[in-house]
């Protein structure tokens, strides 16, 4: 499927709002895709699936990670297609149980391909990658479903890692 297809089944799908919203960075915005639309749709969910299993080779990467809450159904749906172990970020500090910010499995050495549904900033994402690089995970991968094209791909350029996206608005789709 090309990215301009899969940008229309986003839109297709609802998952694309405007009116007033506040983002993650805290900046205000006129739309908004709520990535909970697409990924809770099985048969659009399954075809992003297909996309990013497309793109990473199983014998490269022996993880798939991505921030709670929103890249859960993705890295859970890759996992399983993919047979990759998957692993969850939590953003922020967890201060009971194990405390930790880590769920899964990411082991020094290992291969990570990191995931991300929306990137706006591209912070996320990145502090994710940072965190499993910090706990020795090597970061081979970085790939989100849709860039708001607000500048998260040179963001994370600067920062020493690429990022791939499988549809981008304003390229893909317009809002
Ligand atoms: O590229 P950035 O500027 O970092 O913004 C994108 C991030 O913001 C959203 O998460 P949100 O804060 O809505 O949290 P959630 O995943 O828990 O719903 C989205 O799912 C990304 O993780
Ligand atoms: O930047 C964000 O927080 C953000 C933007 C967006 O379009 N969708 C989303 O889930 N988060």
């Amino acid at each position: 499927m090309s990215d301009t297809e899969l940008g229309t089944l986003i839109e297709d799908s609802g998952a694309v709002m405007t009116g007033k919203f506040k983002l993650s960075d805290g900046s205000l915005t006129d739309y908004y895709i709520d990535k909970y639309v697409f990924e809770t749709k099985p048969d659009i969910l399954s075809i992003i699936t297909d996309e990013i299993v497309d793109q990473i080779d199983e014998d490269e990467i022996d993880v798939v990670v991505g921030p709670a809450l929103g890249a859960v159904p993705l890295v859970t749906a890759v996992s399983l297609e993919a047979r990759i172990p998957a692993a969850y970020i939590r953003m922020g500090e967890k201060h009971r149980g194990t405390q930790a910010r880590v769920e899964g499995t990411i082991e020094k050495g290992m291969r990570v391909a990191v995931l991300e549904d929306v990137t706006s900033t591209g912070n996320t994402i990145l502090e994710t990658a940072k965190l499993v690089e910090e706990i020795g995970g090597l970061v081979e991968q970085l790939i989100t479903v849709v860039d708001r094209n607000a500048g998260a791909v040179e963001h994370i350029r600067d920062e020493g890692y690429e990022l791939d996206f499988l549809t981008r608005v304003g390229e893909d789709f317009q809002v």
